[in-house]
């Protein structure tokens, strides 16, 4: 397995090779003088990390100087206030913000070694390595088959049974396929909203992608909805590293290993969950905590 991972990322190791990373993923905090050996040794691990990203929508600055990296098999959670700059910090990560007129993205976004912050970066093709999930679910107004199919087809599978082997794949890794099974050549449109978002996650699997992000994957679904999601996470991240934007402290206690906490543009404090919630050091994270603001 380490094997296949390192031949599969040259000059680059797997999170499951460093001796630092037993389960949870490395991931460096802001790039000051307690935490730069730690940003430097995270970056050798990480598959994908940022190096002083600053965002910008026209003349108003949205983040700031923000260094944070994600090991494969790790899940990350992105938490703090809203318009702190959490879901513009996911976004930069697959370079989607390059979609909104008059964004700006400066710094540097190393995935798999080198820096995609470029011009000419293939965003087709990254954008199959980093997939993402919205807040609200999206499926396409097709049959359920036909959603998973779409994105390999467009990258040039065309063999059926391929095709229906990534499928099932795709839906069970998504815990959707019990539930699918026979009606996948019905609308994707019947599905409750929780299982949308569920097939939407299997879509994003289907590329096979190195790195998953979601934004408040869970804000529009009920509490069984929610649960099925948080419940599927774990096997979603092995091999790939998952990011989360989410609102719910006890959905980031439950699903994350890494919780980031950003506030006003800036990424405040990161660490491993348990000592985010139980220990934060920084006076601003422990008041968000306390509930002192929202
Ligand atoms: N498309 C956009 N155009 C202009 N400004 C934007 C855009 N998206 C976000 N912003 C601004 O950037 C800042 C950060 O917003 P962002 O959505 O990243 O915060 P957030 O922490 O994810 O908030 P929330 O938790 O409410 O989703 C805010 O001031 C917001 O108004």
């Amino acid at each position: 397995m380490i094997a296949t991972i390192s031949k599969a990322l040259p000059g680059f190791f797997a999170a499951s090779d460093t001796p630092a990373a037993s389960g949870a993923s490395v991931i460096s905090g802001r790039r000051d003088a307690s935490t730069a050996g730690t940003a430097a040794e995270s970056a050798h691990s990480a598959v994908l990390y940022t190096d002083g990203v600053c965002v910008s929508y026209g003349d108003h600055q949205a983040l700031r100087d923000t260094s944070l990296a994600f090991d494969k098999g790790s899940i990350t959670a992105l938490i703090g206030p809203s318009g702190c700059g959490k879901s513009t910090y996911l976004r930069c990560l697959n370079l989607m913000n390059r979609e909104i007129p008059g964004c700006t993205i400066e710094g540097e976004i190393y995935y798999r070694g080198s820096n995609i912050n470029t011009p000419d970066v293939d965003l087709y093709e990254l954008r199959r390595s980093i997939g993402m999930v919205f807040q609200q679910p999206n499926p396409f107004p097709k049959t359920i088959y036909e959603n998973i199919a779409f994105a390999p087809r467009c990258h040039g599978e065309r063999d059926r049974s391929v095709l229906d082997q990534l499928i099932e794949e795709s839906l069970r890794g998504a815990a959707l396929w019990d539930e699918v099974k026979d009606k996948l050549h019905k609308s994707a449109l019947a599905l409750s909203g929780g299982q949308q978002q569920r097939l939407c996650i299997a879509r994003a699997l289907a590329l096979k992608p190195d790195v998953i992000l979601l934004d408040e994957p869970c804000s529009a679904l009920d509490p069984i909805s929610t649960l099925a999601i948080e419940e599927l996470m774990h096997g979603i991240a092995e091999g790939r590293a998952i990011i989360i934007v989410t609102h719910n402290m006890e959905q980031a206690t439950r699903v994350s290993d890494r919780t980031a906490f950003f506030y006003m543009g800036e990424m405040i404090e990161t660490g491993e969950t348990t000592q985010i919630f139980n220990a934060p050091k920084s006076e601003r994270l422990n008041d968000y905590l306390s509930g002192r603001f929202s």
